[in-house]
């Protein structure tokens, strides 16, 4: 369990989780159950509560702090749960008769007052499968709810909002007064749980098998219906009435995630909806002898089949690709009737006159300048399209003003009109971000300026256009990519609302172009200062604009965040194996970087000079330290590994489960996040202090250098001279951050490295591999502090002894004797001798003492230990619910 975990996993350790350590709740979910309860009050009067799914027990020490002292508590899970005062537990399948049978078994004839259920199942796979599993595992927690509750009894189980929710709701309805659903504060948002307080339960005389049957609740819900005729205390399936249909959702059915879904190529060719087609499937077919047909036309390009292969590995170039080719084929086929069709359909009748050639040549120039003028105006009506939907998302939040600048470079790049290494286009990308910044009217709203508006206007008499077939196929491709987009939009919306990390991914990347784009500015402005560096610094705000933008194509832009989504999309328990310092964040790598290489590359002076002072403070660490000093490095080292994240088993991936369902379970031992290296907070060279300061400069290099010293091999000067080299005044500033990047990874000073070095350092290892480990120091220093006390409070009785007047002066050198002897052997405690006796005849007659066994014995017997123990239990709470 590394750093990683304990990193991936802070961005969660929210308030709930300070708070459920503070107080001594085993799992931040235990503030769920308080706030449920602050709201509906149903533990306060409880005499009995069942919770199901009950480990670690957050639920359960809930239960035991609000509920009546002598009430019942019983707690069932899958895995054993660590004692609790007042509670019994033990662990069991809740979907399993002998888990019903064990409870059946504690609860004798009683009825709890509430049951709880807040389980899990098989969380990390695929999410729709999950939601299934736990409208599933609601059911049965359900269906042992109604068996043991008393009538007027509360339910809350935990329900994911599947497509199952409302028929569990139905079924709640049908079983209990008051169904009420709510999501307390401290479930986090992005969770889909919602927790459902069944209250007032009814408890009908005859509940129909089929309400508690996974198999109808979910699939066939319109079998399900109450038989109106029956009495008030039955709840009765009447098959096929069909009073409540599932309600059809938007959305995926069930297992869609899971099926492969091909798709007939006519049927996405003839499809009204290509996009959902594209958005859903995996494959495109092409299995007719039409369709064969099609594949052996020219529009259809091999990678047009290729795409068709595999639909879900496909960008947003690739669909748009697609759908171009669906809207070519069409044509086709006849299935879209373009102007060229329509012209081949109409029989046309033209009235030509006779003209002399001076008439025919102005009017063919009047036809070209018509023409192009009409082009000019569509091109500038799309740009201001593009620029409209921008500034609406702008107005929407959905995006940052530099996105404006990017779009307009989209447009022109899909006009085929600028080249983007052009420099005059990156200027005028410039200019066009300098002046949308400023489209703003005083309450904030986005204005589009002047020209904007008149080109707005004159986009009115547009509609008077004809287009020729070109025109309007690229029209129509242009709309489907416009839907294509704003199903994109919609898409990166709703992950945006499901996941708030992508949300600081977002802004993370935003101030990255940010920091770009100042950049670009400063050296625009430097541009046009100095003539001479022109072509470089033009060169330069090129590569930069490109930087800023990150991509200047439409389809880098998708297929770059479309990386990002996928990082989205990986399963979590991937995710939170990669460090959260690894953010899209050039800043990080680099930091990253810092870290990574102790000894520190000497590009420049003031870096040669760092290097070397490291070197130096190097030297100090260069012997073995002694015990204590390992004892206290050892320390925090373990510190630093208990802080990194545990849960209750110290198995992290086990955490990282309950994370995916907004679970978490707060380590108790009062570990934290100390010893974290904050790679996002700190500036870079307190974290390479701060680093060097805990940690030492032990690379091997480190060590080769401080011996050479030591040694003198080496002197200092010798040692500053070689720290500068051909790199070493290299201005970073001016180069581009590739070549850095590429830099930093080929070029490192190669310090020779010496045996003694090496063999310095594997010592180090070996002292600290041997340090005794954390806990057992502890036990030792807890043990002499007990010895200490316990030797104080015996100086203190022999005081006592001595001031006592009643008794001789023997008997009080009697009585100090003892009490001092007492005091000194504390903490020495002699090992008390284990006597093995093998009692005849004990397995049969577990009562009473063994034969030939005298003094104090103990059974080890693990069987007959825990049959007792279960019988202690039983008479324990028969007499407590006596009471
Ligand atoms: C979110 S945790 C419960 C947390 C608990 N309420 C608390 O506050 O500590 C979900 C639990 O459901 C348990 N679980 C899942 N399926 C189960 C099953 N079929 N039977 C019993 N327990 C199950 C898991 O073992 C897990 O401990």
């Amino acid at each position: 369990m590394g750093k990683t975990a304990k990193k991936t996993g802070k961005g969660r350790l929210d308030k709930y989780y300070k708070l459920a350590k503070e107080q001594g709740f085993r799992a931040r979910s235990a503030f769920k159950l308080i706030q449920l309860n602050k709201k509906y009050s149903f533990l306060e009067t409880a005499k009995c509560t069942i919770d199901l799914c009950a480990a670690p027990g957050g639920w359960l020490q809930v239960a035991s702090k609000y509920m009546p002292t002598n009430s019942l508590i019983i707690g069932v899970d899958l895995v054993p749960i660590k004692p609790i005062p007042r509670v019994v537990t033990f662990a069991a399948d809740i979907t399993t008769t002998h888990c019903r049978n064990l409870l059946r078994g504690e609860m004798k004839d009683w009825k709890a007052d509430v049951v709880l259920h807040d389980g899990a199942p098989n969380v990390g796979t695929a999410w729709i499968q999950d939601a299934f599993t736990q409208s599933e595992l609601v059911l049965m927690s359900l269906k042992l709810a109604v068996e043991f509750l008393i009538k007027g009894g509360t339910f809350v189980t935990k329900v994911f909002r599947s497509v199952d929710y409302n028929n569990l709701i139905w079924v709640f309805n049908q079983l209990f007064g008051k169904v009420e659903a709510t999501k307390p504060p401290s479930s986090r948002n992005v969770s889909a749980e919602i927790f459902v307080v069944c209250r007032d339960f009814l408890a009908p005389k005859f509940i129909d098998p089929k309400f508690l049957d996974p198999k109808h609740v979910f699939k066939d819900l319109s079998s399900l219906t109450i038989d109106k005729g029956s009495s008030a205390n039955d709840v009765q399936a009447n098959v096929f009435h069909p009073e409540k249909k599932r309600r059809h959702r938007d959305g995926y059915a069930d297992g869609d995630y899971t099926l492969f879904k091909t798709v007939e190529a006519s049927a996405f060719v003839n499809s009204v909806d290509p996009i959902g087609i594209l958005g859903s499937c995996n494959k495109i077919s092409f299995e007719s002898d039409e369709e064969k047909e099609w594949l052996k036309m020219d529009i259809t390009k091999p990678e047009i089949k290729l795409n068709c292969d595999d639909l879900k590995v496909l960008g947003k170039g690739d669909f748009k690709a697609l759908l171009r080719w669906r809207l070519a084929l069409r044509e086709e086929l006849g299935l879209d009737v373009s102007s060229k069709n329509t012209e081949d359909a109409t029989e046309v009748v033209e009235v030509v006159e006779e003209k002399d050639e001076e008439t025919q040549i102005s009017e063919e120039l009047e036809r070209l300048n018509a023409e192009a003028a009409a082009r000019t105006k569509r091109e500038r009506r799309r740009a201001n399209e593009i620029k409209t939907r921008t500034i609406q998302r702008m107005q929407l939040q959905m995006t940052a003003p530099l996105d404006i600048g990017l779009e307009q470079t989209d447009a022109s790049l899909n006009m085929g009109q600028e080249d983007i290494f052009d420099l005059e286009h990156a200027e005028r990308s410039l200019r066009n971000r300098n002046r949308l910044a400023f489209m703003t009217d005083d309450d904030g709203d986005v204005l589009l300026n002047d020209d904007d508006e008149e080109d707005a206007n004159a986009g009115d008499d547009e509609d008077e256009e004809i287009l020729d077939e070109e025109e309007e196929r690229q029209r129509k491709v242009e709309a489907l990519e416009a839907e294509l987009d704003g199903a994109y939009d919609a898409y990166v919306d709703r992950l945006r609302e499901r996941d708030s990390k992508f949300k600081v991914k977002e802004s993370r990347k935003r101030l990255a172009q940010k920091e770009e784009w100042h950049g670009v500015r400063k050296n625009g402005a430097d541009d046009s200062e100095s003539e001479g560096e022109e072509s470089e610094g033009g060169w330069d705000i090129v590569q930069k604009a490109k930087l800023a933008g990150e991509d200047s194509s439409d389809e880098s832009d998708f297929d770059d965040s479309e990386a990002e989504e996928d990082e989205d999309e990986k399963p979590k328990s991937v995710k939170k194996n990669k460090r959260s310092i690894e953010t899209q964040d050039p800043r990080d790598s680099k930091r990253r970087k810092l870290l990574s290489e102790l000894v520190p590359k000497p590009a420049n002076k003031a870096s040669s000079i760092w290097f070397q002072q490291d070197v130096f403070a190097g030297v100090g660490e260069l012997d073995v330290p002694d015990d204590e000093e390992m004892e206290s490095s050892g320390e925090e080292e373990e510190e630093e590994e208990e802080g990194s994240g545990m849960d209750i088993d110290g198995d992290q991936s086990n955490d990282d489960d309950y994370e995916t369902d907004d679970f978490e379970v707060v380590p108790q031992d009062g570990s934290d996040d100390e010893g974290m290296w904050d790679a996002e907070g700190e500036d870079e060279d307190a974290a390479k202090q701060a680093h060097i300061k805990k940690h030492g400069l032990l690379t091997a290099e480190a060590v080769s250098i401080a011996q050479a010293l030591v040694n003198r091999q080496t002197t200092k000067t010798q040692l500053i001279n070689d720290g500068f080299n051909r790199y070493s005044l290299n201005s970073k500033d001016d180069l581009p951050s590739w070549f850095l990047e590429e830099e930093s990874k080929h070029y490192k000073p190669n310090i020779p490295i010496t045996k003694e070095a090496i063999a310095a350092l594997r010592a180090k290892q070996r002292a600290l591999d041997a340090r005794p480990i954390k806990k057992i120091a502890e036990a030792k220093a807890r043990k002499k502090y007990k010895a200490a006390q316990k030797f104080e409070k015996a100086m203190k009785k022999a005081e006592g002894v001595i001031s006592t007047t009643d008794i001789s002066e023997r008997e009080k050198a009697q009585q100090v004797d003892k009490l001092m002897k007492k005091g000194a052997s504390a903490g020495k405690s002699a090992k008390k001798e284990i006597k093995l006796v093998v009692a005849r005849g004990a397995n049969k007659a577990v009562k009473g003492r063994p034969k030939g066994v005298k003094g104090r014995y103990t059974m080890v017997d693990s069987r007959m230990k825990k049959e007792l123990r279960a019988k202690k239990r039983k008479e324990k709470a028969t007499k407590k619910r006596k009471h």
